[in-house]
């Protein structure tokens, strides 16, 4: 059933912001989106959140990252259980992330979650792409390439998505197919929401600044703002990708300021980091479409708006749901994996030639139980 013909995919994103495990289902060839379906969101309670805050930096086999992978993994089977599908695409949680160096780590057992939910199960989507000189990331640019499609875009476009991190997506949807040279151009933008959750959590106790409430009260610090901007990251030709952590100094660079002037930095920051990325782009986007939670951010999104030239709106505009656009991605990857598909090319990665990353895992439970052992990988679910 998976080998030809649409499939039913469920995606599951866990993303840099740590909120929690997004879910979506689409119906997909892995070329063509032809239905949206199902969604679900399951957040991380503080404690797992604090066990995954603890592991980030951390590389397989290091102390605490058995904790993170099974507050991964439970998360998942909770927020998954219920949905119906053929194949699971499954990110994990992206703890540390050094293309050039280590590689990139995700959390995130596959065989417990298929062997869980009786299903196959792609992942590990981003070390084939870093083995083959790639960046890992963005992944998401493929299926931004097929949304682009079924809106028929005629001219070129870019998707914003701002999570912990920012990433754009430029594409050309005149090409045939998203590998095809020209096609795409991605890169991670900087730092969008994760210094200002963090900024909010350790002076008000807070998860985040709320529509960009606080900022929207500050003044921006322009000394800050030059500096963060001479930043050798922003030097760098696309693509290039960021791990959550790399702009520590900037979190540093607010201590003095008050709160609401902070957080207006910060959040000053996160829209130029995306304004000069869209100097990257081949030729002006006609708009920009924005997914992820930062869209909610109203002072964020009028200092990028501000800043750029073009329409900046919710991917709601064109009737997609930017909730759970990256969740959708990986139930689109994963049966791109299947089929043999590519997932990133030199134009979205950096990665030599057009790659597919993804292993499978296929559901062991049956043969384990009649072997009489415990099923490879499950464990007891707390639900939690
Ligand atoms: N109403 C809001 N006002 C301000 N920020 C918000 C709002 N709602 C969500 N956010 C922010 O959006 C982020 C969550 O968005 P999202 O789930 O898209 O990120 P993520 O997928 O975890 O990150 P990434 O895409 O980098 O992996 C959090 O940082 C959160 O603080
Ligand atoms: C290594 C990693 O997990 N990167 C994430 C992160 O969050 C946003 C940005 O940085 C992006 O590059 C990527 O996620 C999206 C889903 C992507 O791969 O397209």
């Amino acid at each position: 059933m998976l080998k030809t013909g649409p499939v039913r995919a469920l995606g599951a994103m866990s993303g840099t912001s740590l909120d929690g495990v997004d879910a979506a289902v689409i119906v997909t060839d892995g070329h063509e989106i032809l239905e949206f379906g199902e969604t679900a969101y399951r957040p991380y309670s503080p404690t797992d959140r604090m066990i995954l805050r603890g592991a980030l930096g951390l590389w397989p086999g290091e102390p605490g990252v058995a904790a993170a992978t099974e507050v991964v993994d439970d998360c998942h089977m909770a927020c998954l259980a219920g949905l119906a599908a053929d194949l699971v695409g499954f990110h994990g949680q992206t703890l540390a992330h050094d293309p050039a160096g280590r590689g990139t780590h995700q959390a995130g057992d596959g065989q417990a979650l298929a062997d869980y939910l009786r299903l196959p199960v792609v992942w590990d989507f981003r070390s084939s792409d870093v083995r083959l000189g790639g960046q890992g990331a963005p992944l998401a640019p493929f299926y931004h390439f097929a949304l682009a499609r079924r809106i028929r875009a005629r001219a070129p476009l870019a998707f914003l998505n701002l999570g912990g991190v920012g990433n754009l997506t430029w594409i050309d949807p005149a090409h045939p197919r998203p590998e095809t040279e020209g096609a795409l151009l991605a890169f991670d933008t900087g730092p969008a929401n994760a210094p200002i959750d963090d900024l909010m959590m350790q002076r008000r106790g807070l998860p985040r600044d709320a529509d960009g409430a606080l900022a929207r009260q500050g003044d921006v610090d322009e000394g800050v703002l030059d500096g963060f901007l001479k930043h050798r990251f922003f030097a760098r030709m696309p693509p290039k990708s960021l791990d959550r952590d790399a702009f520590a100094a900037l979190s540093q660079a607010v201590a003095g300021l008050s709160d609401a002037d902070a957080a207006a930095t910060l959040t000053a920051c996160a829209a130029a980091a995306v304004v000069g990325g869209l100097e990257h782009c081949p030729i002006p986007p006609e708009r920009l479409l924005v997914t992820g939670g930062g869209r909610h951010n109203a002072t964020l999104m009028e200092m990028i708006a501000a800043g750029a030239d073009i329409p900046v709106v919710p991917v709601e505009a064109v009737g997609l749901d930017g909730d759970m656009l990256e969740a959708q991605a990986f139930a689109y990857l994963a049966v791109r994996v299947i089929r043999g598909l590519p997932t990133s090319c030199p134009g979205t990665t950096g990665v030599a030639a057009a790659v597919g990353g993804g292993q499978l895992s296929r559901p062991q439970h049956r043969l384990a139980a009649q072997a009489g052992a415990a099923p490879a990988g499950t464990r007891a679910h707390t639900g939690m």
